[in-house]
């Protein structure tokens, strides 16, 4: 099947299919600039339980049409997508690079709240079924500085029929808090594929 232009409610379903069937691998190799310190965090990640999920970095097969997600395909944010399947929190291990500038030096609001939404969307729709975010708070605690590492998490809280509020947060890897979110996610009304 041809994922690219399908509704996200007929499309989604196959990623997490795709996703499930994923074994936990260490990627052997990123970019130089945030290498020593993505392989230094990554068992730290692993110890918790989380895993990677390869398939949405390579984005090949019906996992294609990820490559056009805002974040994921972002040429200054790189990403590794981890999950623990205990509790289906996800991980974005990501390093911010230098033109997601917002004040001078750190990094635009909009590009973190983009960030945790993704990821938030991310452990929402590898959890249930697809929905959509129709809310989103953000406190911002402090500035993230460009050209670094940070680590996201997404956590569903609760789902009420259509509706789930999830939870992200964003952090330093020494735990140091930069922002965090809660969201509202509604399920769409069944969408009928066009024949
Ligand atoms: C796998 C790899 C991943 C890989 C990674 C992929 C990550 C992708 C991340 C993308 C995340 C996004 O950016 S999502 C894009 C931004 N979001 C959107 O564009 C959504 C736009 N909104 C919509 O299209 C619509 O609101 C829908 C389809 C979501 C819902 O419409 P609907 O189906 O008609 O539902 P409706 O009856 O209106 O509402 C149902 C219930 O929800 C409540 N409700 C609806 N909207 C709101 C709201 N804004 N705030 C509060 N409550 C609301 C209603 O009061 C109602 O409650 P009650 O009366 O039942 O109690």
């Amino acid at each position: 099947m041809s994922s690219v232009d399908a509704h996200p409610t007929i499309v989604y379903p196959h990623y997490v299919r795709a996703l499930d069937e994923e074994k936990a691998q260490l990627p052997s190799s990123f970019p130089r600039e945030y290498s020593e310190e993505f392989q230094h965090i990554l068992p730290k990640l692993l110890q918790r339980g989380f895993h990677i999920l390869t398939k949405l970095n390579n984005q090949k097969g019906n996992l294609s049409n990820i490559s056009k997600n805002f974040v994921l395909s972002h040429p200054h944010i790189h990403v590794v997508i981890l999950r623990r399947a205990l509790d289906g929190a996800v991980i974005y291990l990501a390093y911010v690079g230098s033109h997601v500038q917002g004040p001078s030096g750190f990094m635009h609001g909009g590009a973190t709240a983009a960030l945790l939404d993704d990821c938030v969307s991310s452990a929402v729709l590898l959890s249930g079924p697809f929905a959509m975010t129709v809310q989103m708070n953000v406190q911002y605690r402090k500035p993230v500085p460009l050209n670094s590492v940070v680590i996201v998490e997404g956590y569903v809280e609760q789902t009420n029929g259509r509706k789930t509020v999830a939870g992200g947060k964003m952090y330093h890897p020494d735990g140091a808090l930069y922002a965090e979110a809660t969201l509202l996610f509604v399920r769409p009304r069944l969408v009928e594929p066009k024949m």
